[in-house]
C-alpha cells in the first residue's frame, strides 16, 4: 500500500460503520457508504469535475446559490452522487425527491415553499415528472416563486408565492426526453460519460480498502474491464468477487479468482451482462441482425422498452456493437463476431439501370 491509500481517522470511522452495514447485508445501504462526499474525492469525470467545481466555487465566492445544474447520463454513472456533493461543496441540506413522487403541481408547490434559502433541491428522474408540476417548476427555477391556483374554473385565482433563492439539481438518464424550456433553464449540463478502465481500477481499489477485501492489482484490472464503464457495477462485481474467494478461494481476489467469479456470475470478458447479450443475440439470431425496433426488441427480450433503451443499448452504442438507425437498431461486425457468428454478406446493392 502507498501513503497515499492509506486510511484517515475518518475512513477508519466511515469503515467501522460500513462493516456494521454489510453485517446486516443492506446493499443499497452499502452502495451509499462507498459514495464519494466531495468533489475531491470523485474518481474520473475530468471535465465535469473542473466545470462544476468551478461553478460552485464562483457562487460561493459570490455568497449566492450555484446556477440550476442538470446531470445526464445511463445509470451508476454518479448523478445521485454528484448531487450530493454539490450540496456537501455548498455545505447546505440536500433535499431530495423524484419526478414520478410529484403527481400533482400542489406536491412540488410544497416542496418549494418549504425550501430555504440556498438550499439544494435534487429531483431524480426529472424527465418523469408530469405536465403542469413541470410548467410550475419553470417559473420557480426562474423567477423564484410559485403561483398557486385557489378554486376552479373561471373563479380560479392564481396567488403569487415568493421562494427563497435555491439550486435545483435535476437527473435524468434521457437528457432527450426533456422538454426544451425545462432544458435551458438549467446553467450548467454535466452529460456523464462510461468510465474508463483506469478509473474503475481506482475506484475498485478504493472500495476495496473500505470494505477490506484482499485485492492484487491484476484482480482489480480484471475486475475494472469487465465493469461496463459504470462504478454502481464496479462495487457490485466487487462484491461479488469477494464473497467468491472467501467461499471458493483463500480470500484473496487475484486475476484468476475474478475471472472464476465473473463467468460464474455471467459477465463476459468484455463486460456484458445478461441483458446487453440478449439484447445482441435475439438481433443477430432472430432479426438477421436487424434494422429492428427497439419495442421489438424488448418484447423479444422480455424487458422493458426503457430498461433496454436506457441501460442496455448505451454501453452496446458506446462500445459499437449495435447501431441506430432511422429503421432501427442494427448489429455491428463487433456484434457478430463478440456472439461468435458470421454475419450474413451484406444485400447486393440494387442493380443500376444504365449499364454501358
Ligand atoms: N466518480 C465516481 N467516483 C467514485 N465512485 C463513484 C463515482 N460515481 C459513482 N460512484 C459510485 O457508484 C455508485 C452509483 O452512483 P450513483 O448512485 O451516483 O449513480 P446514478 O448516476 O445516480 O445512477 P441512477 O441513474 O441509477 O440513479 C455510488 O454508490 C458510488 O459509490
Ligand atoms: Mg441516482
Amino acid at each position: 500500500m502507498s501513503p497515499d491509500d492509506e486510511l484517515t481517522d475518518a475512513e477508519e470511522t466511515h469503515l467501522r460503520s460500513l462493516t456494521a452495514v454489510e453485517a446486516e447485508g443492506d446493499e443499497r445501504a452499502v452502495e451509499a457508504a462507498l459514495r464519494p462526499r466531495s468533489l475531491d474525492e470523485v474518481v474520473g469525470q475530468v471535465r465535469v469535475r473542473d466545470q462544476l467545481g468551478l461553478v460552485l466555487e464562483a457562487a460561493r465566492q459570490r455568497g449566492k446559490a450555484p446556477d440550476h445544474v442538470l446531470l445526464s447520463g445511463p445509470p451508476g454513472l454518479g448523478k445521485t452522487t454528484l448531487a450530493m456533493i454539490i450540496a456537501h461543496e455548498m455545505s447546505t441540506p440536500l433535499r431530495l425527491t423524484s419526478g414520478p413522487a410529484i403527481t400533482h403541481a400542489g406536491d412540488l408547490a410544497a416542496i418549494l415553499s418549504g425550501l430555504n434559502e440556498g438550499e439544494v433541491l435534487f429531483v431524480d428522474e426529472i424527465h418523469r415528472m408530469s405536465r403542469p408540476a413541470e410548467e410550475m417548476l419553470y417559473l420557480a427555477m426562474e423567477d423564484f416563486r410559485v403561483d398557486v391556483v385557489i378554486g376552479k374554473g373561471p373563479g380560479a385565482t392564481a396567488i403569487p408565492l415568493e421562494i427563497p433563492p435555491f439550486t435545483l439539481v435535476g437527473a435524468t438518464t434521457r437528457a432527450g426526453l426533456l422538454p426544451g424550456p425545462l432544458r435551458d433553464r438549467f446553467g450548467f449540463t454535466a452529460h456523464l460519460e462510461f468510465y474508463e478502465p483506469a478509473d474503475l481500477d481506482r475506484i475498485i481499489r478504493r472500495s476495496a480498502g473500505l470494505l477490506e477485501v484482499d485485492l492484487t492489482d491484476d484482480g482489480s484490472a480484471e475486475i475494472a474491464s469487465r465493469s461496463r464503464g459504470t462504478p454502481r457495477i464496479a462495487n457490485r462485481l466487487l462484491r461479488r468477487v469477494r464473497d467468491y474467494a472467501q467461499v471458493r478461494a483463500d480470500g484473496v481476489v487475484t486475476r484468476g479468482v475474478s475471472q472464476a467469479a465473473l463467468d460464474l456470475y455471467e459477465v463476459d470478458q468484455l463486460g456484458l451482462d445478461r441483458l446487453d447479450r440478449a439484447v445482441l443475440d435475439v438481433l443477430c439470431n432472430r432479426f438477421g441482425g436487424g434494422p429492428v425496433g427497439v419495442s421489438t426488441l424488448a418484447v423479444a427480450v422480455g424487458e422493458e422498452r426503457e430498461t433496454v433503451e436506457e441501460v442496455a443499448e448505451p454501453f452496446l452504442v458506446r462500445n459499437g456493437f449495435l447501431a441506430r438507425t432511422p429503421r432501427g437498431r442494427v448489429a455491428t461486425p463487433a456484434a457478430w463476431a463478440h456472439l461468435g457468428l458470421t454475419a450474413p454478406p451484406p444485400e447486393p446493392e440494387s442493380p443500376t439501370l444504365f449499364e454501358d
